[in-house]
């Protein structure tokens, strides 16, 4: 654990639905015989979901889309807004049918429900657990070079969003000693970062870099995770997910190695929250720090209730935690937040080239050392342990 302070739950999204959707193999899929599925034959399917079992969510997207377009054809209304979940979620899974004509339509949607009623077991249940378990990461990009373990977020279309889905898949149980492998861990962000973390501590490289892919740093919890209710129930969601956080915040607070976040372009939510806890923040100039909380309904994790008014005193942490206020990377800097600023122009230039030089250091005069000092105190780790729970306000 490190830090400023002292120096202290796949969801399948419309990306996947998109090209799931979007795929000319719904449409070479349909023989000419096909073709004729008849209004009937329509009606019938129509009947026939009814007495479905809840097929998921990604199902039921489809054939939401499928029928619109079936019965209304091309998607003619407007977009909904980003925080519009479930309405921008059906909107985007007809939009991505782009032209398909009605018959197509019609005649997917009838294929649809006649595959679903064939089968025992959803496929569409079934193929996300199976995509979890092959090897390599999904929503990351880990590289190891000179001596440096860089972990990228890489949803960039998402900007870099922080999916959880774990209770689609299991119940995620507490863990005294987390140990993830590739075999035991769904492949969405949150795990992902925690094994990729993991690794990395044991690896044989002197620092760690969590950075973004494209434009953004990250945009925060990806907004479904707070949606995505599992047939366990909101209260069960809500466990699950403390848990799931807790984990996460561990391997942050336990990393033993330096760690270090270069912060390509604007970061929100938890993916700032968590800064406190790195030994080195760099920014570039175009980097903005947000954590609408309160506007989401959500109370402050990742240790910030403790470590945000350690770094930058009560006042401003209590204006951005409390009151949501976005501030600027110079901002962030003057705070104490972030260790230093660079051009965007130069950012990735001049932070690899000073990472590749502390790199060479001697690794065991590194974070352990600064953490051994008298501002850790191990009261410090109980507090931080606690806190991300607990807290709801600074
Ligand atoms: C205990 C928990 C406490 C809470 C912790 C937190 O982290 S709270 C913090 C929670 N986070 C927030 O409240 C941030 C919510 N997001 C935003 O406010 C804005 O998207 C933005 C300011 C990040 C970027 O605005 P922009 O105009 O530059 O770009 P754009 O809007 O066009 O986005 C491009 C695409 O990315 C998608 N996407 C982006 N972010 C998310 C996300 N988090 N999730 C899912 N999807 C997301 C967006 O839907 C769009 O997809 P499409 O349509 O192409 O399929």
């Amino acid at each position: 654990m490190a830090g400023a302070a002292g120096r202290v739950v796949r969801r399948w999204y419309p990306n996947v639905l998109r090209s799931s959707l979007q795929v000319p193999a719904l449409q070479l899929h349909v023989s000419k015989t096909a073709m004729r599925a008849s209004q009937k034959d329509f009606e019938s399917a129509l009947s026939q979901v009814k007495l479905l079992k809840d097929p998921g969510n990604e199902v039921k997207l489809k054939l939401y889309a499928l029928y619109k377009q079936a019965t209304e054809g091309p998607c003619n209304t407007p977009k909904p807004g980003v925080f519009d979940l479930i309405n921008k979620a059906k909107w985007d899974a007809w939009n991505a049918l782009g032209s398909l004509p009605k018959e197509t339509a019609r005649q997917n949607y009838v294929d649809l429900v006649s595959g679903l009623s064939s089968s025992s077991d959803s496929s569409s249940q079934v193929k996300p657990e199976a995509d979890r378990k092959q090897p390599g990461y999904e929503t990351l990009v880990v590289t190891y070079e000179d001596s440096i373990t860089k972990i990228m977020m890489n949803r960039p279309a998402k900007k870099n969003a922080v999916t959880t889905q774990c209770l689609r898949v299991h119940k995620y149980q507490p863990s005294s000693s987390f140990s993830p492998t590739h075999s035991d861990v769904p492949s969405e962000m949150y795990n992902e970062i925690m094994l990729a973390l993991k690794a990395a501590s044991k690896d044989d490289s002197a620092i760690t870099v969590l950075t973004g892919n494209g434009d953004y740093y990250s945009s925060g919890n990806d907004l479904t995770n707070f949606t995505d209710i599992p047939p366990e129930g909101i209260e069960e969601k809500a466990k699950s997910g403390a848990i799931l956080l807790r984990d996460f915040v561990d391997c942050f607070i336990d990393f033993p190695k330096p760690l270090i976040a270069a912060v390509n372009g604007p970061a929100v939510g938890i993916s700032v929250t968590i800064l406190g806890l790195f030994d080195t923040v760099y920014a570039s100039s175009r980097a903005t720090f947000h954590t609408p909380f309160s506007h989401l309904g959500q109370s402050p994790e990742g240790c910030s209730s403790y470590t945000f008014p350690k770094i930058m005193g009560p006042a401003k942490a209590a204006e951005m935690l409390i009151f949501g206020k976005k501030i600027t990377a110079a901002e962030a800097c003057a705070q104490g937040l972030v260790t230093e600023v660079f051009p965007d122009s130069t950012f990735q230039k001049e932070v690899w080239t000073r990472l590749k030089a502390y790199s060479k250091l001697p690794p065991n005069e590194g974070r352990g050392a600064v953490l051994s000092g008298d501002d850790f105190e191990e009261d410090d780790r109980h507090y931080l342990l606690s806190t991300f729970i607990l807290e709801s306000r600074p």
